[in-house]
């Protein structure tokens, strides 16, 4: 077991996007270690945000590491658009196909960190075969299209399962959906290093509150190593 110090990634889905470059700063500003950037195409999943064009605009607003997730189908032709406009890590799905492997691949040749992530029905298992070609596992813990929606209890054991398969590989292992300071310590157990939080950091998007936020999440997941 190699788990790494907690990471909290705000997904800036639940950022004002009519402000979003400044929200960008704010969570920077307020200890955000990575900025988690959800690309939706309103086919793989039931809502779309944004495009590379979006994306790169913002990028000049932190020099912390984009954690793209890619919920696009089919997602190929999208890889090197994304990489371009300053990704430091791409996520594709396993469901999103058709083929995972030349997908890893592709973000790879883009020189960027390549991350597979599972939806809530989908097992682990699907990644034994790519474990060791890629930099980061995303364990959905919501059906991913949406903030806001409760935390799925099962990805706790999908958590546990993941971290066994990682195991001493230098990979992060990433949970995604319905986290907060409530259930951080449970998911921190379970084997995650990297929180994703987008509503429980942004809710009412009011910067002055961002830092206390990030805090939270990070003390709360951080008690079970004291
Ligand atoms: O990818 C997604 C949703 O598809 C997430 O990144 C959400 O943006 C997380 O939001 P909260 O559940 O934390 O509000």
């Amino acid at each position: 077991m190699s788990q790494r110090p907690i990471r909290i990634a705000p997904s800036i889905l639940s950022a004002d996007f009519a402000r979003l470059a400044e929200e960008v700063r704010a969570i920077d500003a307020a200890g955000a270690d990575v900025i988690h950037v959800d690309i939706m195409d309103g086919h793989f999943v039931p809502n779309i945000s944004f495009g590379p064009t979006v994306m790169q605009s913002i990028r000049k607003a932190t020099a912390k590491p984009f954690d793209v997730h890619l919920m696009i189908a089919p997602v190929d032709p999208y890889i090197a658009a994304f990489a371009r406009a300053g990704a430091d890590g791409i996520t594709v799905h396993a469901e999103a196909g058709p083929h995972l492997h030349r997908s890893i691949q592709a973000i790879r040749a883009e020189g960027k960190r390549a991350g597979v992530a599972v939806n809530p029905a989908t097992s682990v298992s699907v990644l034994e075969h790519v474990i060791g070609d890629i930099d980061l596992v995303l364990v959905m813990s919501v059906n991913p299209g949406f903030g806001g929606q409760s935390f799925i209890p099962a990805a706790l054991e999908k958590l546990r399962q993941a971290r066994a398969l990682i195991g001493a590989r230098p990979i992060d292992l990433e949970v995604d959906g319905g986290v907060g300071p409530d259930n951080a310590r449970e998911i921190a157990a379970a084997g995650a290093d990297l929180l994703v939080a987008g509503s429980s950091i942004f809710a009412g998007n009011d910067p002055a509150t961002y830092a206390a936020r990030i805090k939270a999440l990070r003390d709360a997941a951080t008690t079970i190593r004291a």
